[in-house]
């Protein structure tokens, strides 16, 4: 299913929109347990659309981190953005595009962010550090705030959530910078746990200032180096994501009622990775960090707690 777009008139009849959200559950399923459990806590409209909209994401950052992706140009990203303009035109040309071509109609979306997240992967084809964290701040957005925001329309917001809530002719509270910080910090949380992955093929996604600021070198980096000089790194790496993840938790409020326990599930569950980032005193070249299945169903709970009470 992850094959390269083909961006002409579809050669077969295409599957039925059942067929097709049925398509992209399963998928969802296969590559992603953390997100996946957050879809099942949602109403099921809006747990279809965000299955669509993640095997877009999937999609498209399999074209650059997938078995395939030495055989990424820019002109395959260039494909695949025209067959974007015609799942936004309405024209599905495979299975997996019927799903989303349903989801825009119910759940009419903006173009730019989805626009955004191919730029994102743009960057990585031609780089693999990032001086500064300004730097990474950007590709972090394309990749991956970029996803809080096509998710966004989905989740909806609280109609009775207003900028100043005892004032009812207020506009209503939108959390766009909330969504984007969420995204954001998932990446830096992913980031941190596939350094020795990431290593492997030669990529450095921590910012070289940062290193610099450390006294940690990319060769120390290479060869998996854990000392002091790399746990204050990864501190103060984890300590950034976290501040993220809190912004992210002040526009919870503001979404839609029923969305507010998927997120707050989701939010927990990836940011749990930095816990276990530090119990495995922060050894991200040998071990992977994860969250247990067992301790996932425990962050449920409180997760609910937490959407009704903040
Ligand atoms: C429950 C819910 C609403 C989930 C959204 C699910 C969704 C559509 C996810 C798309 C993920 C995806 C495939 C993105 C492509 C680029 C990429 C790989 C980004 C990284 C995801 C990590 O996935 P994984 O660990 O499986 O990575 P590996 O490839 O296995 O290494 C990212 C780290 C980014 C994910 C970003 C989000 C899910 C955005 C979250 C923000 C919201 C849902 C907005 C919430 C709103 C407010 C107001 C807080
Ligand atoms: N609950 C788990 N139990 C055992 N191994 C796991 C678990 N979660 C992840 N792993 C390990 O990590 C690999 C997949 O990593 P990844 O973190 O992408 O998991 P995931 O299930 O897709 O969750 P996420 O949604 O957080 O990406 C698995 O192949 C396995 O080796
Ligand atoms: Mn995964």
């Amino acid at each position: 299913m992850l094959q390269l777009p083909r961006p002409t008139q579809p050669t077969q009849p295409l599957a039925s929109i059942e067929e097709a959200y049925e398509l992209c559950r399963q998928i969802t399923e296969k590559y992603s347990k953390t997100f996946y459990l957050g879809t099942l806590l949602m109403p099921p409209e809006k747990r279809q659309a965000i299955w669509a909209i993640y095997v877009w994401c999937r999609r498209t950052d399999e074209l650059v981190d997938g078995p395939n992706a030495k055989l990424t140009t820019p002109e395959t990203l260039d494909r695949w953005e025209d067959h974007l303009e015609s799942v936004f035109a309405g024209h599905p040309l495979d299975d997996a595009d019927v799903a989303l071509v349903d989801t825009l109609k119910r759940f009419p979306m903006d173009i730019a962010p989805f626009r955004d997240m191919i730029a994102g992967q743009r960057m990585d084809l031609y780089r693999s550090r990032y001086e500064t964290f300004e730097e990474l701040n950007l590709y972090c957005y394309r990749v991956a705030g970029t996803v809080g925001l096509m998710s966004s329309a989905v989740l909806g917001v609280d109609e009775r959530y207003r900028t100043a809530p005892w004032e009812k002719d207020q506009p209503l509270y939108i959390p766009t910078e909330e969504a984007i910080a969420l995204g954001i910090a998932n990446q830096l949380t992913n980031i941190l746990r596939d350094v020795g992955e990431d290593a492997g093929r030669g990529r450095i996604y921590l910012p070289l200032e940062d290193l610099k600021l450390f006294d940690y070198s990319e060769e120390d980096l290479f060869n998996g180096v854990i000392d002091d000089r790399w746990r204050a790194l990864m501190r103060f790496q984890i300590s950034r994501a976290r501040k993220y993840y809190d912004e992210a938790e002040r526009g919870i409020r503001a979404l839609s009622p029923d969305s507010r326990w998927p997120v707050w599930s989701a939010l927990m569950l990836y940011q749990g990775i930095l816990d276990v980032i530090e119990m495995n005193d922060y050894d991200v070249f040998t071990k992977r960090a994860y969250v247990p299945t067992a301790q996932k169903m425990l962050f449920l709970p409180v997760a609910w707690l937490r959407a009704q009470a903040l």
